[in-house]
């Protein structure tokens, strides 16, 4: 029998990737190339629109170059948790952070599911965890993560006893009867039903105190929260479950985390609260690894945390992992995706690319950390640090002026294990580590922690981590890791990717910019240009938007971006755009996905028409105004869907007609998709008509300009069924008002200026 002890815990192997892709691939950047120097070469013989798509091809060019050589060289790691379980005995402490905001916008019963999906996974339970932090401090959360602590102590055993696979009940229990194995007992459904009748029972207790049939008794528990203003309060810990015997098969810890919040004191958001639970865990649990997720996160592998030590602990070198990332992945995907929120893509190329250069980027949730690197631990520091040269008086300034927080974290830095503490004599302590001016002259938001700068707080995290020369390692399993939901309509999605792209944006225009991290730092190269890949992502809504107004721009005033009909060079330009669409195909029909989902993905994926002129728009817009000073960037928290077992969403699972139809509201960012439809149908029209503006020129426009503008129709198909939309599936009068005065004073425009030909 082989040694076990040299059975490997994980292994990183090369993807192979197919010649059929690969020849793509060659035949794109080739015609790129071709089209970028011809129409370069030809600049002088045309006019003006001709130089505009000239630019917009060349940051097209540009994406697709960052784009191939962020994603050439693949990589993808395997586990064996099973080797881990027989040569690590003592398996490392963990510690888990849920965060929530808001009980309105992420119902109780949401962060309810996350946390006992964490209390049930397959590890010894008085090695793990868990922290909730409310950023909403509302006694609804508590409340009902009271109740669930109850529930777990059915929910865990019957989980871990039947080894089931999906651990948040909602999930389990929405599968209904055909999860059970073929062979259960007769026992085994009656367990079942009991079970199932219990989460139902906790369903109600929530949604009972949600419409506040049942007033929460401000005393007690609650007295905490009499007379509380949201944004003004001092902090509330409780201990809600604490594993005093430290049982490997009980439950884990369960602490509720409210930090102190006061007006004029930035809360830095979400950063803010997981440095706060860093703090908080820090003095209570210390655990070396640390694992954070959102609210509506929660664990779809019951054995991840075994897989992710495996990554931590199968590594000869300790900086081939700083932090181990599961992509995100969410569980609600619509029929054919009609809102392009698809990972298919990212998960066979993205994800994997970056795994080939410095690792994946830290994705905000459903990520393992090493405590010592988000303590700022560099890669040189190592040996110092072990070597115990540590300076006390160094750590306050660092760390703040809490004894017990720079003890743990001195030995954290040392890797010394800390000795169990004692939860309830800590919450004194932890309650000063959460308060609002803890962080003040000190390194939290700057050095340590979480980094404070921009509201995609995750990207820039990570981003700062391979600056200091750490990798970091992609975790993706099959079931996934983590899953997560995302948003089901058009508004809410539309917001999210706009505070996305906004906080992109806020990263690569400033000192934390992936540029100077090569230059002064260590940053790969490589990795640099993925960064940039990802940060510059709004940016494209510009040549977006100028292609999508060109053709109508040069129908009106009969003139011309394109090669006429006959000439050669027009095959450049069609042969760029279809053998983009066959890549995307390819990889669509290659993951078994259907051609409408690829449509879909075409229509409102990361770049297309609809995503670049509403949501990445408006997201570089708030850039600009917040870099000239004029406006803040806000997090606007994403709405999550309520879910409980016995309650269907009408969207999602009954009625099948409407899920996924495009709704509308009367934000602002409806306005510019819909004047360059009206702009686009008013060119076509008057081309039809035979209308002619007094400015047009002679007879230039050709039949890829029309071609063109038929296709940007097409392409906001859904607004042109806005426009006869009823309700909410209708674009508002005020907003088709708006964008009809717009597209007028556009075509007006185009009657008076009608810029050089030659
Ligand atoms: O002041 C705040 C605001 C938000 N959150 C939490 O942050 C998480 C993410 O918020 P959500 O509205 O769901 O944003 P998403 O766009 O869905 O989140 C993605 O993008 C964020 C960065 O923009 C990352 O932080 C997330 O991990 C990533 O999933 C949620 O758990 C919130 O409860 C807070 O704790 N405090
Ligand atoms: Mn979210």
């Amino acid at each position: 029998m082989a040694d076990s002890h040299s059975l490997p815990l994980s292994e990183k192997n090369c993807v192979k990737v197919s010649t059929l892709q690969r020849a793509l691939e060659i035949v794109i950047s080739s015609l790129f190339f071709c089209l970028l120097v011809y129409c370069l070469l030809s600049l002088t013989d045309h006019g003006f629109p001709w130089l505009l798509a000239f630019l917009c091809e060349s940051w097209f060019a540009f994406n697709w170059v960052l784009n191939l050589i962020t994603e050439w060289t693949p990589m993808v790691y395997k586990t064996y948790p099973d080797n881990l379980l027989q040569q690590v005995p003592d398996l490392p402490a963990l510690d888990m952070f849920v965060s929530t905001a808001d009980p309105v916008l992420e119902p109780p019963i949401v962060t309810v599911n996350t946390v006992l999906s964490l209390l049930a996974v397959d590890y010894p339970a008085h090695k793990l965890a868990c922290y909730v932090s409310d950023d909403g401090c509302s006694p609804l959360t508590l409340f009902s993560l009271i109740e669930a602590s109850k529930f777990a102590r059915i929910w865990v055993p019957f989980c871990k006893k039947h080894d089931i696979q999906d651990r948040a009940p909602f999930r389990y229990f929405s599968a209904g009867e055909s999860t059970f194995p073929c062979d259960s007992p007769p026992e085994f459904l009656l367990e079942w039903t009991k079970v199932k009748d219990e989460y139902e029972n906790l369903c109600q207790k929530i949604e009972d105190a949600v419409q506040h049939s049942v007033p929460l008794d401000i005393s007690g528990d609650y007295a905490a929260f009499a007379h509380l203003e949201t944004n003004n309060h001092p902090t509330v810990i409780k201990v809600i479950w604490e594993n005093k015997e430290r049982l490997s098969i009980g439950l884990p810890h369960l602490v509720y985390v409210a930090r102190e919040k006061r007006p004029n004191h930035p809360h830095h958001y979400k950063a803010g609260a997981m440095n706060a639970l860093t703090r908080v865990s820090g003095v209570m649990t210390n655990a070396p690894f640390m694992l954070n997720v959102d609210c509506d996160m929660y664990a779809s592998n019951s054995k991840i945390v075994l897989h992710a030590m495996c990554l931590f602990l199968g590594f000869k070198h300790e900086r081939e992992g700083a932090f181990v990332q599961c992509p995100q992945i969410n569980y609600d995907y619509l029929k054919d995706d009609p809102f392009g929120n698809s990972v298919a893509l990212p998960l066979k190329t993205f994800w994997p690319g970056v795994a080939g250069i410095q690792g994946p980027l830290y994705a905000g949730t459903g990520c393992f950390h090493r405590r010592k690197v988000i303590y700022g631990l560099s890669q040189n520091d190592c040996t110092d640090h072990i070597q115990g040269h540590l300076d006390v008086e160094a750590l306050k300034d660092q760390f703040g002026n809490s004894m017990e927080l720079v003890s743990s974290a001195n030995k954290i830095l040392a890797e010394k294990i800390d000795d169990p503490h004692d939860l309830s004599s800590a919450v004194e302590e932890a309650r000063k580590v959460a308060s609002c001016g803890y962080e003040h002259n000190t390194s939290w938001g700057k050095k340590v922690g979480w980094i404070y700068g921009s509201i995609t707080e995750d990207l820039l995290t990570g981003l700062k981590i391979h600056a200091r020369g750490w990798k970091s390692i992609l975790c993706m399993l099959d079931p996934p890791g983590f899953v997560g939901s995302a948003p089901t309509s058009m508004p809410v999605m539309l917001t999210q990717r706009k505070r996305w792209i906004t906080g992109l944006l806020e990263i690569l225009f400033s000192k934390n910019s992936p540029i100077f991290s090569t230059l002064n730092a260590k940053l790969e190269f490589r990795m640099c240009l993925a960064y940039i890949w990802i940060l510059k992502w709004g940016l494209i809504s510009i040549p977006v938007l100028c292609y999508s107004l060109l053709p109508a721009y040069c129908i009106s005033t009969n003139s011309y971006f394109l090669p006429k009909v006959g000439e050669p060079a027009l095959i450049m330009f069609v042969a760029v755009f279809l053998t983009k669409f066959l890549y995307t195909l390819y990889f669509y029909l290659e993951s078994g996905l259907s051609i409408t989902a690829w449509w879909n993905y075409q229509r409102m994926g990361p770049r297309s028409t609809i995503l670049s002129t509403t949501s990445l728009l408006f997201g570089t817009i708030s850039v600009v105004l917040k870099l000239l000073g004029i406006s803040e960037v806000v997090f606007e928290i994403t709405k999550k869907d309520q879910y409980c077992s016995s309650i269907d969403d009408d969207d999602h699972n009954g009625n099948a007609a409407n899920a996924g139809k495009f709704t509308f509201d009367e934000s602002p960012i409806f306005v510019p998709p819909t004047t360059i439809l009206f702009v686009n149908l008013t060119a076509l029209a008057m081309r039809l008509l035979g209308v002619k503006l007094p400015s047009a020129l002679q007879g230039t426009t050709g039949l890829g300009e029309l071609v063109c503008s038929v296709w940007v129709v097409i392409c906001f198909w859904p607004f042109v069924r806005g426009l006869f939309g009823k309700g909410k599936y209708g674009i508002p009068l005020s907003t088709v008002l708006k964008s009809g005065m717009l597209a007028l004073l556009f075509t007006l425009c185009c009657g008076k200026i009608s810029l050089p030909l030659r």
